[in-house]
């Protein structure tokens, strides 16, 4: 034998290392904490969600592997998300809030939360959504349950409604949406926090927050009040809508919340009849922004029917068509966004 069996648990590890670096495009010394090899046993512990690459990175690995003289065997890959830091005190049980807001109302955000959070689910983590936006509460409509009621075992924490695998809360299951809209500031944020304090949340990985639209006072009060840990800002591509966007950077700067990146809703149309893309709006506007702040474009999603259908008709896009193109869209941004956060949580 050429190789001392030093040598070649060595070598099994840099390749190892070599392989997490390269499959998900991550500098090397951050992965050498992610594994373990208990003789030929290999147990990958993920900090971010990827449920749905796990059978290719076992793949991946096993066939990268089997050159070696003493092979490893089994190989299992577990999901293990970490805490980001924030400003404020965390949450029992919410290991991240993540804010998605847009500086202009009517971008998608609503719908960019709902298909984020079912996305994150699908890639194996445990998730929440808060509806923030007190004065339009779309969530229930998206989640399909607008008749869904609260309850309360001891009259003081109210369990969150179950959606698909989701846990929700949000003020439309309370009040009829007519009444929140009348509601001023102060009554507003009271609203968000108590939905956030007194909601019975069980252990989860995320919590997506979807704020109301805009970057005024109230936005700014309620970025405050509860412990973000990264903001998504939601656009479309056309000039105003971006410079509505660049605000929302702006807010986030002052309360010293980490952008996490943009979405670019309706980015360019898909025909449902002959599936040709057209850029109805301005092209690259997402990508500019993205670069004049040093962000990652997460995603750039098509104005497509199927979104609207599914979003307002309360089926969503994940659980009914899972291998459709834009299911797997979400995905990938839902992948990014993990990503991210983690990159925030290991550079701060
Ligand atoms: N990519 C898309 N393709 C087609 N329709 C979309 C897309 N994104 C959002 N929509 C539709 O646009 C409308 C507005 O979306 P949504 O409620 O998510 O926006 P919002 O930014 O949250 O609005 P608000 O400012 O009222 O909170 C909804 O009817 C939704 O179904």
């Amino acid at each position: 034998m050429f190789f001392s069996s030093k040598t070649s648990n060595e070598s099994l590890h840099h390749d190892i290392q070599h392989c997490l670096a390269e499959f998900f495009a991550m500098p090397i010394e951050k992965v050498g904490a992610w594994f373990e090899l208990k003789g030929k046993s290999l147990t990958i512990s993920l900090p971010f969600a990827a449920q749905s690459l796990h059978q290719l990175l076992k793949d991946t690995l096993a066939a990268k592997l089997a050159l070696h003289l003493s092979p490893v065997k089994d190989i299992d890959v577990l999901t293990n998300i970490g805490v980001a830091p924030t400003l404020m005190a965390k949450r029992p049980k919410i290991k991240n809030i993540i804010a998605i807001a847009s500086g202009k109302g009517g971008v998608g955000k609503s719908t960019t939360s709902v298909n984020l959070a079912f996305a994150l689910l699908a890639e194996g983590v445990k998730v929440g959504i808060l509806d923030a936006d007190i004065y339009g509460p779309s969530i229930p409509i998206m989640l399909g349950n607008v008749d869904a009621k609260p309850s309360s075992e001891d009259q003081k924490q109210v369990d969150p409604i179950m959606a698909h695998g989701l846990v929700a809360s949000s003020i439309g299951y309370f009040v009829p949406a007519e009444n929140a809209t009348v509601w001023r500031g102060p009554m507003a944020s009271k609203a968000l926090s108590q939905l956030l304090n007194e909601t019975n949340w069980p252990e989860l990985d995320y919590l997506i927050v979807d704020m109301p639209p805009g970057t005024g006072d109230i936005q700014l009060t309620l970025a405050q009040q509860i412990p973000v840990s990264g903001a998504i800002i939601v656009t479309t591509p056309q000039d105003l809508a971006l410079a509505d966007a660049t605000k929302g950077i702006a807010m986030f700067n002052k309360v010293k919340v980490p952008v996490l990146g943009l979405v670019e809703n309706m980015s360019y149309h898909i025909c449902s009849q002959c599936g040709h893309h057209e850029a109805i709006f301005a092209e690259h506007g997402g990508q500019k922004l993205a670069t004049q702040y040093n962000l990652p474009l997460l995603a750039q999603l098509p104005l497509n029917i199927d979104i609207r259908v599914h979003a307002d008709g309360g089926i969503p896009l994940q659980i009914s068509q899972p291998t459709h193109p834009l299911t797997l869209a979400y995905q990938e941004l839902a992948r990014e966004v993990s990503k991210g956060l983690y990159l925030k949580v290991t550079t701060s």
